[in-house]
């Protein structure tokens, strides 16, 4: 069998100078020993002039950093060593070959010690990870796009159902802890079936945004959320609200709806768009999760249709009452 004979050394300058990362090799002293064509397109600094040069004089802001500390580390310990590019992002002043400033070129860092003859050396290679990043910053942000968008209702731009059920289930969960207030609302616009009927189905879409518009104004604090339950019906969760401060809140809201003078289908009660709405809050004994808080307002309600419609009805026990 024949010896593989070693590369020419013209062959391994020709390779170190196609090499698609930086290669930098220091003495014992940090000194550079040699800088590959790579490394020199990028930092704008030719081999010639950095060898023999402390790499970290060259690059005083390196000084003190994770790759001095892994430097030393590979030379006493032999063993190699790895930076994170998530804690030294771009540890080089280095940029993209021919464009001179900009963004910085994103690197992964590794160092490598080794021996040649009785000589300790230590190899720095340098990737350019700037597609990586770039990618998983571009991944990132539309995963978070994806997660907002799945939060919101498409025709009226407040919270939709699956927002809402996690903000109910959160909010419920907090009231059990301190022994604290939370109130639901739900509500319903009147013989909306007429409205699109008479107007037709479009103008029902613009009249929902509209009412969502108005409604989801009316709740001041950061906590509040106005969301669409489905079809023609908003519900509104209140942390720290009692049955009798929903009240008022809920037939404010009717009354801001009422307000807006829409026109209704003349087959409705009202000339005008209005809203029926139940109210439920928070006890811990009896009305102490999502779906016996929903029943309870969904009861009112139900209450407040055969009421007349336009009208609040707050749940009290068994017994509902109007506000
Ligand atoms: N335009 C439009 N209409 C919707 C949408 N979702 C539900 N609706 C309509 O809302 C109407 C609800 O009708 P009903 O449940 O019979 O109730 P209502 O006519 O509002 O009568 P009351 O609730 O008893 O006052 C139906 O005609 C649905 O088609 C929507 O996204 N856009």
């Amino acid at each position: 069998m024949s010896e593989l004979a070693p590369a020419p050394q013209h062959l391994s300058a020709r390779v170190l100078g196609l090499a698609q990362l930086g290669l930098i090799v220091l003495d014992i002293n940090q000194h550079i020993v040699m800088w590959n064509q790579w490394m020199a397109s990028r930092s704008g600094k030719s081999a010639h002039r950095v060898l023999g040069q402390d790499l970290f004089d060259l690059y005083g802001e390196l000084r003190g950093q994770r790759l001095e500390q892994a430097v030393l580390s590979a030379m006493q310990s032999n063993l190699p060593q790895t930076l994170s590019p998530a804690l030294n992002p771009s540890p080089f002043p280095l940029y993209p070959a021919g464009s001179w400033g900009g963004e910085r070129v994103e690197q992964a860092v590794s160092v490598t010690p080794f021996n040649e003859g009785k000589e300790r050396y230590c190899l720095i290679e340098v990737s350019d990870i700037s597609t990586i990043v770039g990618r998983e910053r571009q991944l990132r942000s539309q995963a978070e796009q994806l997660r907002a968008q799945s939060y919101v209702d498409g025709l009226t731009g407040i919270a939709n159902r699956r927002h809402f059920d996690v903000a109910l289930d959160r909010e419920l969960r907090r009231a059990m802890r301190n022994d604290g207030q939370l109130s639901l609302l739900l509500m319903d616009i009147d013989s909306f079936k007429a409205y699109n009927d008479h107007f037709g189905h479009q103008q029902g879409d613009a009249c929902l945004s509209m009412v969502a518009e108005a409604f989801a104004s009316m709740l001041q604090r950061p906590a509040d959320l106005a969301a669409r339950y489905g079809g023609e019906e908003f519900a509104a969760v209140l942390p720290d609200t009692s049955a009798e401060q929903a009240a008022l809140h809920a037939e404010t809201i009717r009354a801001k709806i009422a307000s807006l003078n829409l026109a209704h289908s003349p087959k409705a009660t009202k000339p005008h768009v209005t809203m029926s709405i139940g109210v439920a809050t928070f006890d811990k004994d009896t009305l102490n999760d999502a779906a016996a808080l929903l029943a309870a307002a969904d009861s009112c309600l139900y209450a407040a249709k055969h009421a007349g419609r336009d009208c609040v009805i707050v749940y009290r026990g068994e017994q509902a009452s109007a506000a």
